[in-house]
């Protein structure tokens, strides 16, 4: 009987907590073959649980940092883990500092996937294996003209490649969750499209998708205050007149890209007083 197995016998998992926990071992053995751990690389992991996981890639890798939110569960895991080659960080994955990592490998706790991955992607770091509910995995993955295109697929894929590996069923957890997974690898490196100001050209996707249904003109109209411009009005009409026809799902991340650059001249000329 594998170790973890005993821990998990110990935790009653909170639903409320995202306490799903992965017990299938075929499943976090082929998570941890996939990461293809070197023993001079240090792994960061978010959500421990009861650490079956972090068993798992401590055995492959130099140093495992683990972030997990449960007192309780820190506790014990404190106990399970001491002299070992895994340090447990206690708290919120969103508010605690990241150690330097080389890879990231999780089953996460998916109420903060979109925040802890745009945490993620702020790091310097080399591959995540990272499970997420398979709604989500396919918006990640998905291209333009897609139906599951969304600014999530835009801003994400500016950063990384992404790729689904396998789909996980509930059974796969203790308790099972009401969705299925997706165990999804994220590649991170530098962005096919230069912007010139990456903040507005993410400012600028959202703006968009918040209106998915209207055309690029009055979506950014309307979404002007996300982007913090004035006179968006006036500026839509200089932007080309093709892509304000198009609906945000028609746009591909390097027309974004462009667009993006396109309103940064024309509000940086009209800062600074110039005329073109
Ligand atoms: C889906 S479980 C995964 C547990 C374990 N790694 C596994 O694979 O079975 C997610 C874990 O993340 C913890 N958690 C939830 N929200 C968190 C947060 N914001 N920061 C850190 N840990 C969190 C939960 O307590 C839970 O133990």
């Amino acid at each position: 009987m594998p170790a973890f197995t005993a821990l998990t016998a110990f935790i009653a998992p909170d639903k409320r907590k995202d306490q799903h926990f992965l017990i299938d071992l075929n499943i976090l053995k082929k998570i941890v073959a996939i990461a293809d751990i070197h023993k001079d690389e240090d792994v960061l992991e978010i959500g421990t649980g009861p650490g079956n996981l972090t068993e798992l890639l401590a055995q492959k890798a130099r140093h495992v940092y683990t972030i997990e939110m449960d007192p309780a569960l820190v506790a014990l895991l404190e106990e399970k883990f001491k002299g070992s080659n895994v340090t447990i960080i206690k708290g919120n994955a969103l508010k605690v500092e990241f150690p330097r990592f080389d890879k990231v490998v999780a089953n996460l706790p998916y109420s903060i996937s979109s925040d802890v991955t745009f945490k993620l992607l702020k790091n310097n770091f080399k591959l995540g294996i990272l499970m997420y509910q398979r709604e989500f995995a396919q918006r990640m993955i998905a291209r333009v003209g897609e139906p599951d295109y969304s600014r999530l697929s835009v801003d994400v894929q500016h950063f990384a490649d992404v790729e689904i590996l396998m789909k996980v069923p509930p059974q796969a957890f203790s308790p099972p969750p009401e969705v299925e997974s997706a165990v999804v690898r994220v590649t991170p490196r530098p962005a096919a499209y230069s912007v010139k100001d990456r903040a507005l050209f993410m400012a600028l996707v959202t703006a968009a998708f918040t209106q998915r249904r209207k055309r690029l003109r009055n979506a950014l109209v309307n979404g002007a205050h996300i982007m913090g411009i004035h006179g968006m009005k006036a500026l839509v009409s200089r932007l080309p007149p093709d892509l304000m026809d198009k609906r945000a799902e028609e746009v591909s991340p390097e027309e974004y890209a462009a667009l993006a650059d396109r309103l940064y001249e024309l509000t940086a000329h009209e800062r600074s007083g110039l005329s073109k």
